[in-house]
């Protein structure tokens, strides 16, 4: 079983909790009940002005596969805890519920819903670790994919860090992440028979140390290739490696594609200068100088400002693993639940931080457009029954900071959350990888430069429409009421 491959079953890469709850749901006659999950992260990753949605693939092939083999019941059994029922209940289960989310590529923002589930109690909460699993991974390496991109203008980018990823899945699936939020080509091979993405390489500092010199290794390798691109620093870059290579290119000619020089070492601004004015003087002006050792957004803009001559960007460690942010905290709250008399009733999850009180009702976010320049003016949070696109004005506030507001006229609204399951049934038609690749870019396009700066961007305003506000002040104030009435019975019980 390799780790990616789309049918794989990962029915119990779940929560321990999400199988008791199921079971409780299910002895309690609840298991038809029906609810709606939505995902969402409360902070920007990075600390970015924007992230760039990824994970929906992964997502389908998950949902689309989920079934208990005899295997999972057995194991289940043995845990001793679960009637035979539910072990028959398991063993029919399918997800037949509705999933709405965003598309990969989309610019999303912390406070809003990126994916919402739909369906029976049961089947809402078993998907809960998956989908989270999977989003919040790949979401967070697209974003700092798309940070990188941010610095490195149009140089291609090269995504080198399997050997760094945490473990086998997260560098298949993260290399892909990265490719959508701006990454040129993988090195990973499996990732490129899967996906499709460009797979490139040049070569390790073991194969001049084999040979025991530079000139050997390049000799040899450019025998056995057609595209050669030379790693120059194994011993030293300006006296060894690039005289080295500037000799085998010359003596083979045309027989080889003379692609570059990669350097791995050194101050990167300082040897691209003088490899760069060796190759131009050898006669090889359009070779490429490659550069990699631990770059990053911040590194590459330093050698930008510093004018280093680096033409292409190999970058592992800190792009596969998020370096500096393990995690993006993307959270599958309850915003709606059916009662026993199958009405829907909204839920709310209170909490003494602001931040953490979840939003009640079912909801679309919509992204308002400025009809004139096709800028984003903010992503407008609905309850699902509200549709902006009937109004003509639109008043935007801050949820929190109330009288910080507008109102805007002349705008489009989209919905963000597009359906991609309907009752169990796959109805969005999935898009290649470039098109996603250029649907991210598009959507990029329609930000304001000032959200989309590296450091210190402005806060995107994410707002509730009135209804959806009042909906949750509402609840906050029923469920304080409910709370005092039941203190002041205990008090007046206590008295008696
Ligand atoms: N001119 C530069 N400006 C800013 N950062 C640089 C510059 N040159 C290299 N770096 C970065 O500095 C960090 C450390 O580089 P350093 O020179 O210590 O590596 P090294 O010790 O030569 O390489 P290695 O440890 O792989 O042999 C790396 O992240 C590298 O990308
Ligand atoms: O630095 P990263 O961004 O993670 O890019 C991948 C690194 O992998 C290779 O190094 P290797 O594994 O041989 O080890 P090294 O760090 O000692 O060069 C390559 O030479 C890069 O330096
Ligand atoms: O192809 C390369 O140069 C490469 C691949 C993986 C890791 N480091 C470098």
């Amino acid at each position: 079983m390799t780790m990616v491959d789309a049918s794989d079953n990962l029915t119990l890469h779940t929560d321990d909790y999400e199988i008791n709850m199921m079971a409780t749901y299910f002895e309690k006659g609840m298991a038809n009940r029906h609810a709606v999950f939505e995902v969402y992260f409360r902070k920007m990753p990075f600390a970015n002005g924007y992230a760039v949605f990824a994970g929906l693939a992964h997502l389908i092939d998950y949902l689309q596969n989920i079934h208990f083999t005899d295997a999972d019941i057995d194991y289940l059994r043995a845990r001793g805890d679960y009637s035979e029922a539910f072990l028959d209940y398991l063993k029919q289960f399918q997800f037949h519920g509705t999933l709405r989310s965003a598309q990969e590529g989309d610019v999303v923002f912390n406070n809003e819903p990126i994916v919402q589930v739909e369906g029976t109690l049961p089947e809402c909460q078993l998907i809960e670790t998956a989908l989270l699993n999977i989003v919040n991974y790949q979401t967070l390496i697209a974003t700092k994919a798309a940070r990188i991109r941010s610095v490195a203008g149009s140089d291609p980018l090269l995504e080198f860090g399997s050997r760094r990823a945490q473990e086998v899945s997260a560098a298949i699936w993260g290399t892909r992440a990265a490719y959508i939020g701006g990454f040129d080509a993988t090195s990973n091979v499996l990732a490129g028979r899967q996906f499709g993405l460009p797979i490139s390489g040049t070569h390790a500092h073991s194969l001049v140390e084999s040979f025991g010199n530079d000139y050997d290794a390049f000799k040899a390798y450019a025998e056995t290739h057609h595209d050669c691109v030379f790693l120059v620093d194994t011993f030293d870059t300006l006296k060894s490696g690039v005289p080295a290579a500037v000799q085998v290119a010359k003596e083979m000619g045309d027989r080889i594609n003379f692609q570059g020089v990669r350097i791995d070492s050194g101050d990167m601004a300082y040897i691209s200068k003088k490899v760069r004015e060796m190759l131009d003087q050898a006669g090889f002006p359009t070779a490429k100088i490659y550069a990699s050792n631990d770059l990053d957004e911040h590194t590459i803009s330093s050698l930008k400002m510093q004018h280093a001559k680096i033409d292409i960007w190999g970058i592992g460690t800190k792009v596969i693993t998020a370096f500096d942010q393990p995690a993006l905290g993307a959270v599958y709250k309850l915003v709606s639940v059916e009662n026993e008399q199958g009405k829907m009733i909204d839920t709310i999850k209170l909490s003494n931080n602001a931040e953490k009180v979840s939003t009640p009702g079912k909801k679309q976010v919509w992204r308002i457009t400025e009809q004139q320049d096709g800028k984003s003016e903010g992503d407008y949070v609905a309850l699902a029954t509200e549709d902006p696109r009937r109004e003509t004005e639109l008043y935007m506030f801050h949820p929190q900071y109330t009288y910080i507001n507008k109102t805007i006229t002349d705008f489009v609204a989209e919905p963000l959350l597009q359906d991609i399951f309907r009752d169990g049934k796959l109805v969005y038609q999935q898009p290649s990888l470039a098109e996603i690749k250029n649907h991210a870019n598009q959507v990029k396009e329609s930000l304001w430069p000032e959200y989309k700066r590296m450091l210190n961007p402005q806060e995107y305003p994410v707002d509730l429409s009135t209804a959806a506000w009042e909906n949750k002040m509402n609840l906050i104030k029923q469920i304080q009421q409910g709370q005092a009435a039941r203190l002041q019975t205990k008090a007046e019980g206590r008295t008696e």
